[in-house]
């Protein structure tokens, strides 16, 4: 076995917890019972040749017989509980890296979502740890019995004839050249492999995802041009290696079975010159039939295990990721103080989005953040929440770097409306009550009412029951955008952002949900982004961002005075909505 195998059984090993490991030790001792069992009946059949060739002891024939039926009987129970609790193993291993590796992905960075598709992270947590079961539920009782049938078997042969024990060793060394030789080949391609089926995953979400896209702008030629690149680069890989492994392949299937061709001539040569007795002849014939099978599933299991010892490795790489440093707050707080960002500097990738940043944002303070697309708006909101890290500077809440603070802590004083509202495969009420998970009935119709959902909600079919999602009903954004305002009226924490979390509904609806939310953002700190300056217009501060850089800061009548951007920005729109209502009252 190569040493890549090795090192990968090792960490699949790792993975396991103490009670699996126990499990497993005795799914292997369930094993080794079973591989006596298997021995017994070549015993029996070695005597019952004997008695036979003898004519005697008929009696002792029948005994023989029964041992044998014994033997096989024991084999199937201890092979068949070795065999359940591997599977209880695998399963509960299975079960507790999905759930640790879906708390890690919770844990880190937003980065690492945003830069892996949605097709690879399935891939991870779906097919990567599923093909892991072939080697705890399958491969740790039987590759032992593998290996162990034939070495006892070899052990004995070498009590009764070592020349015969020799020569049966003669395929065995030809095989295990030939698998090692493949073993070197498969642990070199085996990164390669994985990029060209990552690859192949994501193109293929990325075509499925996008077709509503290509229906509309066309482009399919492209995109589809891409998926068959990467359906043709797998190919390639495959094929490829494939035709550099055929014959190391071939000869170490066919070794095997050609067995016997080694043994045959040797015993019976041994035969005739007398050195050995027609019974241990027949014995040796169908020892050789028998000794090699338990063998021929080894390449088998090194493959799956290859395959897995890499997909180990990467789980575990992927659990010993660095997590954002979360330092569990010793009070139990609630976070709801100036905030204030000290000289911050953050790029996403080596450029920087933002720059020395400092501004204070008061405690039950509203603040509006303006400014050109790409200018970092949506960043600042992402930065308090946590979902990176600054790169230099401090972001803190009352006082504490949220570095500080526990994510749980710092979750529970942020409510986060997005432009793109995710909505969960539940009813429309747990959907709601996600923002307070022991809300009343009143608190979640309250919630509904005043986020202006309560109105469309009970339209739907099966009102407050409905159910959302890919089974169940589709809301439009402007929709899911006020359910995501109702949960984030029903979370009532202390710090509300609203990055555009008006911007898919029309002008009448926003005003009026506007008017709403200013009445319950009293007494919250609240950082609001928006294209639509009327919404900012009563901000107790504005801050206008370009390219990272806080470029004019006041309220709505100080920047009008001070006639620059924002200035701009509001002529920009005051003409943009006298337009839309010229157009109207000329319909
Ligand atoms: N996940 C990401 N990875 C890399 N770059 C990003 C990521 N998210 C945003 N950016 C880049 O960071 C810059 C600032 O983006 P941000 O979304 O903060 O701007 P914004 O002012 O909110 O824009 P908009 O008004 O269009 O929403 C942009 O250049 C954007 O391309």
């Amino acid at each position: 076995m190569s040493k890549y195998i090795i090192k990968g059984t090792k960490v699949l090993l790792e993975l396991l917890d103490k009670k699996s490991k126990n499990n497993m030790i005795k799914s292997i001792l369930a094993d080794l019972l079973s591989v006596a069992c298997s021995i017994m009946p070549m015993f029996g059949l070695y005597n019952i040749i004997n008695i036979i060739l003898r004519k005697s002891d008929t009696k002792g024939m029948f005994i023989w017989a029964g041992v044998i039926f014994i033997s096989i009987i024991l084999k199937i129970i201890f092979h068949g509980k070795a065999i359940r609790i591997s599977h209880i193993v695998a399963y509960d291993t299975l079960y507790n890296l999905r759930k640790e590796l879906i708390y890690k992905f919770s844990r880190l960075n937003q980065g690492y979502m945003d830069s892996n598709s949605s097709g690879k992270l399935k891939n991870i947590i779906f097919d990567d740890i599923e093909s892991l079961e072939q080697f705890y539920g399958h491969h740790i009782p039987e590759i032992l019995s593998s290996f162990l049938i034939p070495l006892v078997m070899e052990i004995i042969l070498l009590i009764l004839d070592v020349r015969i024990a020799l020569v049966m060793l003669i395929p065995v060394i030809i095989f295990l050249i030939c698998l090692h030789r493949t073993n070197v080949l498969q642990s070199k391609n085996f990164e390669q492999m994985f990029i060209t089926q990552q690859n192949l995953n994501a193109s293929m979400v990325e075509y499925i995802n996008a077709m509503k896209e290509i229906k509309i702008f066309g482009g399919n030629e492209k995109v589809f041009w891409r998926f068959q690149q990467s359906v043709d680069s797998y190919k390639e890989f495959m094929v490829k290696w494939f035709k550099d492994s055929r014959y190391l392949m071939t000869t170490s299937d066919i070794i095997l079975s050609s067995g016997i061709v080694f043994v045959f001539p040797v015993a019976g040569y041994l035969y005739i010159n007398g050195s050995i007795d027609i019974s241990k002849f027949l014995l040796y014939l169908f020892v050789s039939l028998c000794f090699y099978s338990p063998l021929a599933k080894i390449p088998q299991f090194t493959d799956v295990l290859s395959i897995n010892a890499h997909i180990a490795e990467r789980l575990q790489m992927l659990l010993n990721m660095q997590e954002l440093k979360n330092h569990d707050c010793q009070k139990t707080c609630v976070y709801d103080g100036d905030i204030i960002f000290d000289n911050v500097s953050f790029g996403y990738d080596e450029n920087k989005v933002i720059e020395n940043l400092s501004f204070t944002i008061k405690k039950n303070q509203v603040v509006g953040l303006v400014g050109p697309s790409g200018g970092g708006k949506s960043t600042i909101t992402k930065l308090i929440s946590r979902f990176w890290d600054v790169n230099e500077g401090k972001i803190s809440i009352d006082g504490v770097d949220i570095k500080e603070i526990s994510t749980e802590n710092l979750a529970k004083s942020i409510a986060y409306v997005t432009q793109n509202v995710s909505t969960f495969h539940m009813s429309v009420r747990d959907n709601i009550k996600m923002g307070k998970p022991d809300a009343t009935e009143e608190e979640i119709i309250w919630a509904a009412k005043n986020a202006m959902c309560h109105d469309f909600i009970i339209k739907l079919p099966k009102g407050y029951e409905t159910l959302l999602g890919e089974d169940g009903i589709n809301l439009s954004g402007g929709q899911k955008q006020r359910i995501a305002i109702a949960r984030a009226l029903l979370k009532n924490a202390p710090i509300l952002l609203l990055d555009e979390a008006t911007a898919y509904m029309d002008p009448d609806n926003e005003e009026q949900l506007q008017k709403v939310l200013t009445r319950l953002m009293k007494n919250k700190t609240v950082i609001m982004i928006a294209h639509r300056l009327s919404t900012v217009i009563d901000a107790d501060k504005i801050l206008v961002l370009d390219k990272g850089i806080i470029k004019e800061e006041g309220n709505h009548n100080d920047l009008i005075e001070v006639g620059k951007i924002y200035k701009k920005m509001w002529d920009s729109f005051k003409y943009g909505s006298s337009w839309t209502l010229r157009n109207k009252e000329a319909e």
